[in-house]
């Protein structure tokens, strides 16, 4: 926890006044429908204004870390705040939720840099680079390919070049946690009151690399704790951070499980973009077509078939993804205007018994 009084252009805004007792504020943390949120003042606890509530049908309606919120602020600030307004987002991150009726969560909102983080032990997996890069390209958020545990490999110059085939224009950074200066050149490219997010598989190295950089404040042991709707207590580790240096961190766990609802996959694919311009068809999938550019890259070896396969597959699964999504939101739609979809056929079944 801070002990001085924050600056809230410290998170990000711009100055704002408090005008009617409304204020502007970042959520932190969040637990069910409890929020932490940072005001000009500090840290407060936050619920939604009932309004907010109604409004709110789907799960992107709902306030995530990072987000930007207008709060009444109450009189004694034991009682916490109401969050009144949610402000536009400048970038939104989701994660598909397997076997919901919903099938995307919030996980942060407001990124400005994803840090997607790969060790360059075991871990080191270029499909697995590929699906973040898709990812960050669709999120509107600036990437860096953070390279981790250079200690536990004796062929990082062949893995540099294998990345640099994949990054296009995005930065690629070295991190070795064991040594005094073996983050310099993440922190060279880390800015203040930028908003970044670490994006990888569990046991890369995220939470070793964000306590390194919190440093003695260890603010990203931190656990938050707020009550959730039936009085239990909930721990939850998604949090938004300042850095001694300025930047914000938000540490979200369980982003491995990252699907590619909103991946940019033909931005992210530049080369097979490219190529794709010279196939004989305008929407050649490039499987069997004849006179497909991408199919004849890949036999004179300027495109390695896995490359070709991973597009394929993250093509496939994006298309997946959007139709389950399309029906997730007729559901939402249907349940604003009728209550659910059973007294949607109560309701048409009546008029058309009316009409007869
Ligand atoms: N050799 C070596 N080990 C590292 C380095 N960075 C982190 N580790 C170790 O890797 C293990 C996993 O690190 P974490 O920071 O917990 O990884 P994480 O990505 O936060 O994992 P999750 O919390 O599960 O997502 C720990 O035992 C760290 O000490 C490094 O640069 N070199
Ligand atoms: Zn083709």
């Amino acid at each position: 926890m801070e002990d001085k009084p924050l600056n809230l252009t410290e998170y990000g805004a711009t100055a704002q006044p408090v005008v009617n007792g409304l204020a502007l504020a970042r959520v932190v943390a969040t637990s069910h429908d409890h929020y932490l949120i940072m005001t000009e003042t500090g840290q407060l606890a936050a619920t939604l204004s009932g309004r907010l509530m109604n409004l709110a049908t789907t799960a992107t309606d709902w306030p995530t870390v990072g987000d930007w919120v207008q709060v009444r602020l109450p009189d004694n600030p034991a009682d916490g705040a109401v969050i009144e307004r949610l402000a536009a987002r400048q970038t939104v991150f989701t994660r598909k939720v397997a076997g919901r009726r919903s099938s995307e969560q919030l996980v942060a909102a407001n990124i400005d840099t994803l840090l997607l983080c790969m060790a360059l032990d075991a871990n080191f997996n270029l499909r697995r680079l590929e699906r973040y890069l898709a990812v960050a390209a669709a999120s509107g958020a600036k990437a860096v390919i953070v390279l981790t545990k250079a200690d536990q490999t004796t062929t990082l110059p062949e893995q540099l070049t294998a990345v640099a085939s994949v990054a296009g224009t995005t930065p690629v950074v070295v991190c070795d946690a064991t040594q005094p200066a073996g983050l310099s050149e993440l922190t060279a490219l880390m800015r203040p009151r930028l908003t970044y997010a670490f994006l990888g598989s569990s046991g890369v190295g995220k939470s070793t690399l964000i306590n390194r950089l919190a440093g003695s404040d260890a603010l990203a042991t931190q656990a938050v704790r707020a009550a959730d709707a039936h009085g239990r207590h909930t721990t939850t580790a998604r949090q938004l951070l300042r850095l001694p240096n300025g930047s914000l961190v938000i540490d979200t766990p369980g982003m491995r499980e990252l699907g590619v609802i909103d991946a940019d996959v033909d931005a992210s694919f530049a080369d097979i973009q490219a190529l794709a311009q010279h196939c004989k068809f305008r929407d050649c999938t490039h499987h069997t077509e004849p006179g497909c550019a991408v199919q004849a890259a890949v036999a004179s070896g300027e495109l390695t078939a896995a490359r070709l396969a991973s597009y394929q597959s993250l093509k496939a699964e994006q298309a997946v993804n959007l139709a389950l999504r399309g029906k997730a939101r007729e559901n939402a739609k249907i349940a604003r205007m009728f209550g659910s979809k059973k007294q949607m056929k109560t309701m048409m079944q009546a008029a058309r018994h009316r009409r007869r």
